[in-house]
């Protein structure tokens, strides 16, 4: 019933847009190179790895794959991230998070050359975005988000946005972007309390917990705008969001809208992370 914000069309036009970029970079002898590195094998770093190489050999994008153990030190991984940092065919690195626990994640997203940081993952990058300052990159999803509202012409200005999840990979880079672009934003978070009370509030909800359908009818009316982040696997091993989609999009009703797991914002974070390699490909030239 409600409106479908399927990925697909947003990511036409991002290719679109993306495709004679990269003509005119080849024609000049650089070949779009992204890096992507992998600790371990979780499904959902595997679910990106795959659709972010399709799309690379689709758009004439070149991918670098580095991959370690689960168990791999901080040391190796830092020892990647030094080769990918020196490479200068290497426009762009994807380096997926969470990482292990025993490693100190911050210190390794902070050692990635900022002009290399297409996901926004290093402080400076996400300095930029808090700050607002234009400089750096955003986190893929987290512009995603955004591409996707404004491809549909859902307004952002003056709306009531609650954003669930604070986590550093897309809940506050994505409440800072909402917030530039004049939403009035709640984050909540698992210590909120009646979270849905807020929700209910909201024109726009963006649902970022990682929670396999953990959001269902009780925290949304009709009309709404939904947003929903989570790449999840449940017990059988389907993919599904954060949104318990089968009873939440039928309430939405027809003013209602919905990005759908898969065929959502999946496939607009990969069309972004193309984009952003492509900038500093070009950047490169100048
Ligand atoms: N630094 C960092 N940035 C991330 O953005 C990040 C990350 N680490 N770690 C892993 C998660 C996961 N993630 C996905 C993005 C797109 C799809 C995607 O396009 N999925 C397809 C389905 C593909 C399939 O069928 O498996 C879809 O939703 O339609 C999946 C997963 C980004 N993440």
């Amino acid at each position: 019933m409600a409106k479908l914000l399927t990925g697909k069309e947003v990511s036409s036009a991002i290719w679109e847009n993306l495709m004679p970029r990269i003509d005119r970079l080849r024609a000049a002898g650089v070949a779009p190179t992204l890096a992507i590195v992998r600790v371990g094998e979780r499904p959902d770093d595997l679910s990106y790895e795959r659709t972010a190489t399709k799309r690379a050999d689709t758009l004439g994008i070149a991918v670098r794959r580095f991959e370690l153990p689960a168990d791999a030190t901080q040391a190796q991984l830092e020892e990647v991230v030094d080769v990918v940092n020196t490479d200068e065919a290497i426009h762009g690195c994807l380096l997926f998070r969470p990482l292990p626990v025993a490693m100190d994640e911050r210190a390794v997203c902070d050692r990635l050359a900022p002009e290399k940081d297409i996901d926004g993952i290093g402080s400076a990058s996400l300095a930029g975005v808090f700050a607002a300052t234009g400089e750096g990159f955003p986190p893929a999803t987290a512009r995603a988000c955004l591409e996707t509202l404004d491809f549909y012409g859902i307004p952002v200005a003056g709306k009531r946005v609650v954003v669930l999840g604070r986590s550093l990979v897309i809940g506050r880079p994505v409440a800072m972007m909402l917030l530039a672009r004049h939403a009035t934003v709640t984050l909540a978070h698992s210590r909120t309390e009646d979270a849905a009370a807020h929700t209910r509030e909201a024109d726009i909800v963006v649902c970022a917990t990682g929670r396999a359908r953990a959001f269902g009818p009780e925290y949304f009316v009709p009309g709404q705008t939904v947003l929903d982040v989570g790449i999840n696997f449940d017990d059988d091993g389907n993919l599904c969001g954060d949104v318990d989609f089968d009873a939440v999009e039928p309430l939405l009703g027809p003013e209602g809208a919905i990005t759908p797991v898969p065929r959502g914002l999946g496939g607009v974070t990969t069309s972004v992370t193309m984009a952003h390699v492509v900038q500093t490909a070009e950047a490169g030239q100048r």
